[in-house]
């Protein structure tokens, strides 16, 4: 698997399978890092959250810790490079080949470079669609010591959304690729949802 993730094909191993990708994408707050639990447990996924593994870059105390912390308390997105970096190694890391990519790509930029540098196209995009009023109302009440749960950055991060994540959405949409569930329900009415899409994934969704 080492040999697709890095983007290069090493000889003796063209027949080698490319590991499956899905895409995990909604507003912040609509449900994906508490879905993704769900799905790893029931389907053998491993769950890689973008904004999980560049928190934890901060913590490490990496060079781009401070350029991460400050893009993140401003609701911005992190240039792909670091971002793609960290997910591939992740990947690498694992031994699956099965992965959930909770919010990622966030933007066109993240989108392109991602497969250019993986060569890897999602199985399907899983996307949350919930309101601003839900978002914000769960993401007030996380209380898990973000720094970006303010009302400040999730406004900044709710612009985001809308202006640079709702049109990666749409890219895939237009190939018939994005699953939509109806995130504003409780978490067990979601997750039924979800174990339709995961058991029959062959059902196209459209936004
Ligand atoms: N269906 C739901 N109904 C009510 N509360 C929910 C639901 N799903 C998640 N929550 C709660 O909302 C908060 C945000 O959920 P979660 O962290 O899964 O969202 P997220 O999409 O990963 O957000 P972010 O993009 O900020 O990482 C958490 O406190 C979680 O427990
Ligand atoms: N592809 C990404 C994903 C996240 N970020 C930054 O992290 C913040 C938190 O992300 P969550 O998915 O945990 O909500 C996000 O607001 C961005 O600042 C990123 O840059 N690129
Ligand atoms: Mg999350």
């Amino acid at each position: 698997m080492g040999s697709v993730i890095d983007g290069a094909i090493e000889e003796g191993s063209l027949t080698e399978k490319k590991p499956t990708v899905v895409f995990v994408l909604g507003g912040p707050g609509s449900g994906k890092g508490t879905q993704c639990a769900n799905i790893v447990q029931h389907f053998g996924f491993t769950h890689l959250s973008a904004g999980d593994l560049l928190r934890a870059e901060i913590k490490s105390g990496s060079e781009n810790g401070t350029m991460i912390q400050n893009m993140i308390k401003e609701g911005k997105i992190v240039p792909s490079e670091v971002t793609i970096k960290l997910l591939q190694k992740a990947m690498q890391e694992s031994g699956n080949d099965k992965f959930l990519i909770d919010g990622f790509p966030r933007n066109e930029e993240n989108r392109a470079a991602f497969e250019a540098v993986t060569k890897i196209e999602p199985k399907f995009v899983l996307f949350f669609d919930c309101s601003e009023e839900e978002m914000e109302r769960r993401l007030l009440n996380r209380n898990q010591g973000r720094e970006d749960d303010n009302i400040e950055t999730i406004r900044k991060r709710f612009k985001v959304f809308l202006e640079s994540s709702l049109p990666v959405i749409e890219h895939y949409n237009a190939k018939g690729k994005v699953r939509k569930i109806d995130a504003g329900k409780p978490v067990e009415e979601v997750f039924e949802d979800v174990k339709i899409i995961f058991t029959s994934n062959s059902e196209k969704a459209t936004v």
